[in-house]
């Protein structure tokens, strides 16, 4: 069954995408395009009648489950990633803005680039133009695929001690021969605004401590449940995938929101069980429409952070993006979804951008 198949790949979003491009040797992306046969679980059909939500001043709420009706064409909220990742980065622009008038300081990032993926390519492209967008002065340091670790550390340790760089990043994944475990410990804790680094993810985990930065994904998923009025004390949620990057931080954010919150991973028994218990359920496992219809419980919130290519002819790329959970099936059961694309991936970098943002006004003292 389902178990076996989760990923605990170490970076979510990417990975998914090696998963399909060097796992089939004969093909290059998951097939099909819908969530029908796309993997082999078999679709249970969930009853979603006497089930409603309820209104309140931001127009819903998860809380009331009550009498009326939800016909097969009720359809959930959508959660809109892209509109929210705008606005994020008019905000960050603006108080760029500010800090270079009133302070004379411009935040800086830093950005390695090593080897010549072309889906890193693209994040790192699409980061530096951000950066121009919003005011953050961009540095970039691409090295070729077969470069040391000492030559990637040897940069860091520049960016570490430069005084105009207040966020650096390595983008992940790294060549196979790198040791990503020394070359994110060597970032400075006070400029890792990947929040990799293990001081930063362990201060995460202690209660009573704070993080100087916590990682861009998980930390939008949060901040769309946040901006939707979405409760999350007391709720059960369900994280899907236990990767350092997304699954594991995530999981300890809603905890820290006091959430009730399962792993859900691939040595789970079981998961749709797990996942139907679930009033929150995000998912970062990096499989096509792994997650169905049935495997939610009605009026769950989603939040698909899968970026999966799948097969389609019809598309100029000859492939779409579609996330872990099967959307079309979802977004009747759900009282609230990420669309894939335009939900949670914009966030990564518009919180990478608040991260640097908050990390040059802590350097220089500025609130
Ligand atoms: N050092 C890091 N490496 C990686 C991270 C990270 O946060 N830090 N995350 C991912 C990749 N990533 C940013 O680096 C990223 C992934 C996806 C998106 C995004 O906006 N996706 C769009 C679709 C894009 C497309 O059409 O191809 C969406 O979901 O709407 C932004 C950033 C792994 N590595």
């Amino acid at each position: 069954m389902a178990s076996g198949l989760l990923s605990d790949c170490a970076s979510s979003s990417s990975c998914s995408i090696r998963l399909h491009q060097f796992k089939g040797k004969s093909r290059a992306f998951a097939r099909p395009f819908g969530c029908n046969g796309s993997i082999s679980l078999p679709l249970r059909n969930l009853s979603v009648k006497n089930c409603t939500f309820a209104s309140n001043s931001t127009g819903w709420s998860l809380s009331a489950v009550s009498s009326a009706a939800m016909t097969d064409n009720a359809s959930a909220i959508i959660i809109d990633g892209k509109a929210v990742a705008k606005q994020i980065r008019e905000e960050v622009a603006s108080e760029v803005a500010r800090l270079k008038d009133a302070f004379g300081i411009i935040p800086g990032l830093a950005v390695i680039l090593v080897g010549s993926r072309k889906d890193s390519q693209t994040y790192v492209r699409n980061k530096k133009k951000s950066c121009e967008d919003v005011g953050i002065t961009s540095y970039e340091v691409n090295l070729p695929e077969y470069c040391t670790e000492e030559e990637v550390l040897k940069h860091i340790s520049v960016f570490n001690n430069d005084p105009s760089v207040h966020g650096i990043l390595v983008q992940l994944p790294l060549p196979r021969h790198m040791n990503e475990q020394n070359i994110l410990n060597s970032v400075s804790i006070e400029k890792d605004v990947d929040g990799f680094n293990p001081l930063n993810i362990g201060c995460l985990a202690l209660q009573g401590r704070e993080p100087l930065f916590v990682p861009c994904t998980p930390k939008g998923c949060m901040d769309l449940l946040h901006r939707h009025n979405i409760e999350i004390k007391g709720k059960r949620a369900a994280v899907i995938g236990r990767s350092n990057i997304v699954g594991m931080p995530a999981a300890l954010l809603l905890q820290r929101e006091n959430a009730t919150v399962t792993v859900v991973h691939s040595r789970t028994s079981n998961p749709e069980e797990i996942v139907r218990q679930a009033d929150i359920v995000i998912s970062a496992c990096g499989i096509a429409n792994l997650v169905r219809g049935s495997w939610l419980k009605p009026g769950a919130v989603v939040i698909d952070v899968g970026i999966n290519p799948v097969e389609d002819p019809e598309s100029p790329r000859g492939y779409r993006l579609v996330g872990d959970v099967c959307y079309e099936e979802a977004c009747k059961i759900a009282s609230a979804i990420t669309p894939v694309p335009g939900g949670v991936g914009p966030m990564t970098i518009a919180m990478l951008l608040s991260n640097t943002l908050t990390s040059a006004k802590r350097i220089h003292n500025i609130k």
